[in-house]
């Protein structure tokens, strides 16, 4: 092997000598703040690592890969939070928060929960969310009750005296912290704009699943069929079960999956049950494809049961949940999904793989229809509900009682919440459960905005093709005249608003279930995505890529058809699982769900072991 080449992790370019020198005097500078990057070569797929997802940026796409931005960040002096026009701190995120957004729980007439199982995933998938950990359990971000304004890397919440839930217990502060920062690791001086550092790589490819780093998924292999390492849990196939992270298991929950990315995987129950189907079906796929092609090596098997696992994956996201959400039509008119049975070659080698930082802050709104309570039912039968957060990096509730399976069936049956102006209890007031008296999601939701230095809704109207408003009336287009009152008591400045707050109180669009602006936001992001990933499943521009009868197959598979083949117990399913069952979408045997016929896989060329 060729040596790698060192990128500087977040200028993404080879390391300059300069640059070097600089590092050299940072703790870890090299191993934190640089990428090593093998050449990239024409004939191979998808690197773990993320590593050559686009050559012309070949670093890009690995873990540590600076999140883009739609437009430059606004940070007070020193990277503090902006400030309003006038110079003062911007209102009170839970003032905002309670003032338009209220707690309860109303059911969604489309969706199941499954839907946000699948969508928390590619969360996961995409960002980490080690920074939690800063705050999650120990911090002294509101020691005495009060808001600590000393600590650089605390931004809590005040919350007012008059609050209609906490006045009661008195509670005057909410613990919060910055996220990670390049600068909190030396890798750049405080005179940059604060930028996030993320160790996942920013990309839809299953890293919860297969990791994101070449060692770790050599750790995770079983080195034999091309299988991940394995083990029986009862009647269920479940990856070894000794990882450190499931800081909630309580006794007698003892397991704790080793998934390629064992922090993010067994972070919520959404996350770890959708991480083990798709666990399985890296090896379902591949004991299938060694059937066909009994003389194919472990590294070939493992390759294509992984080059097919995230090609469904990415497909079922495209095609059966965000274009939902965006709306079918809209989505094909924006070149999101495609009607066709050829290639989709939209490869385009100037766009860098990463994810919008305002992607991932809009699309906390989602926050806003996860259920906060997890219903379990057995054969149609609702068995009761498990509080959401109290199962937070606690997979160890899989093994216990037929959890999984109970679990698994409750998310077909159970309603995904409504989209509206009113947030489940549980993440609204108490989202690391009993771990922390408090804490309010969608407070923490704008603060993460202001954490992230991102300009007032304003100038994303601007660039989202809405008039920017001089007047608050101006923003009738998009949120209602109730709202917008509240706004203009709270802000002084229409240029104060931020961008979060709008996301969560714009009015939805007509043939969609999101608002404009977090379509826009969605929309740059999935073309994003789909741009500069040269492994992209639609492309057929690469020697590794699917072919065309090969492709035609993975459009023909569902999340149904992966509950059928490799959730726990999946008999009858409702063939368009990301909605409720209904009249038009009744639950079926799952042998009347298509899938893909993998004798398009057959190879009788390659046969390394007949040359042998
Ligand atoms: C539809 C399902 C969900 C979606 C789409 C979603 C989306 C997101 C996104 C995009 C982030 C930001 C990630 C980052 O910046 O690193 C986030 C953070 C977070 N989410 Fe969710 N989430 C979902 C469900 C849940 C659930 C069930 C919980 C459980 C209480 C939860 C709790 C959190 C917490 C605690 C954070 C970090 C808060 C912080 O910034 O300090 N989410 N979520």
């Amino acid at each position: 092997q060729e040596a790698p080449v060192l990128y500087d992790a977040y200028f993404g370019k080879p390391i300059s000598d300069k640059r070097n020198n600089y590092l050299a005097g940072v703790a870890n500078g090299t191993r934190l703040c640089t990428v090593p990057v093998q050449p990239c070569t024409k004939e191979e797929g998808r690197r773990v690592d993320g590593t050559c997802t686009n050559p012309k940026y070949p670093s890009r796409g690995a873990s540590m890969t600076p999140l883009p931005r739609m437009l430059q960040p606004q940070f007070g002096p020193g990277n503090t939070l902006r400030p309003a026009r006038d110079g003062s701190e911007l209102p009170s995120a839970r003032y905002l928060r309670t003032s338009l957004i209220a707690d309860g729980t109303f059911a969604n007439h489309h969706f199941s929960t499954l839907s946000t199982h699948f969508f928390v995933t590619t969360v996961a998938d995409n960002v980490d969310l080690l920074y939690i950990n800063r705050y999650a359990r120990v911090s002294d971000c509101c020691l005495g009750n009060t808001p600590n304004r000393v600590n650089p890397i605390c931004i809590p919440i005040p919350v007012p005296g008059d609050d209609p839930y906490l006045r009661i217990a008195q509670i005057r502060c909410l613990n919060l912290t910055r996220v990670i920062t390049y600068q909190d690791l030396g890798c750049l001086p405080n005179s940059l704009p604060a930028e996030r550092y993320s160790v996942v790589t920013p990309l839809l490819d299953l890293s919860t699943v297969y990791g994101n780093f070449e060692a770790r998924n050599r750790m995770i292999r079983a080195y034999q069929g091309g299988e991940l390492a394995f083990r029986m849990e009862g009647n269920r196939e479940v990856p070894e079960g000794n990882s450190v992270f499931c800081t909630n298991n309580r006794p007698p929950e003892i397991s704790c999956y080793n998934y390629g990315d064992d922090f993010q995987g067994n972070l919520l129950s959404g996350i770890f049950l959708t991480s083990m189907w798709f666990f399985r079906e890296h090896n379902r796929l591949a004991r299938q494809l060694a059937k066909i092609n009994p003389c194919w090596t472990d590294e070939k098997l493992f390759q294509t049961a992984r080059q097919i696992n995230i090609a469904q994956y990415q497909y079922i996201f495209y095609y059966e949940l965000v274009s939902e959400f965006l709306g079918r039509k809209n989505a094909l008119s924006e070149g999101i999904i495609y009607e066709t049975d050829g290639y989709v070659n939209d490869f385009d080698h100037r766009y860098e793989p990463g994810v919008f930082r305002e992607y991932i802050i809009g699309i906390r709104w989602f926050h806003n229809y996860q259920p906060g309570r997890t219903d379990l039912y057995r054969n149609g039968r609702y068995l009761g509900n498990r509080p959401t957060p109290d199962d937070e990096l606690r997979s160890g509730i899989l093994a216990i009682n037929n959890t999984e399976a109970d679990l698994t069936e409750g998310s077909l049956i159970q309603p995904a919440d409504k989209f509206d102006y009113v947030m489940a209890p549980d993440l609204a007031e108490r989202y690391f459960g009993d771990v922390q008296l408090v804490n309010d999601l969608p407070a923490t939701d704008i603060m993460r905005g202001r954490d992230a230095g991102l300009p007032p809704y304003n100038h994303y109207r601007k660039i989202c093709g809405l008039k920017p408003a001089k007047h608050w009336e101006d923003f009738y287009d998009t949120i209602d005249k109730d709202k917008v009152e509240t706004l203009r008591r709270i802000y002084d400045d229409v240029d104060d608003v931020d961008l979060m707050v709008a996301v969560y109180i714009e009015r939805l669009l007509p043939d969609a279930y999101v608002s404009p602006i977090l379509y826009c936001i969605m929309t740059h992001n999935l073309l994003l995505w789909r741009r500069s990933d040269k492994f992209f499943f639609e492309h057929g521009d690469f020697p590794a890529a699917l072919t065309i009868p090969q492709l035609n197959e993975v459009r023909k598979t569902s999340i149904a058809r992966v509950l059928c083949d490799s959730g726990d117990d999946v008999k009858h399913i409702q063939p368009a699982a990301f909605f409720r069952r209904s009249p038009w979408n009744y639950p079926v045997p799952c042998g009347k769900i298509p899938g893909i016929d993998l004798s398009k896989w057959k190879d009788d060329h390659w046969c390394p072991k007949d040359k042998e």
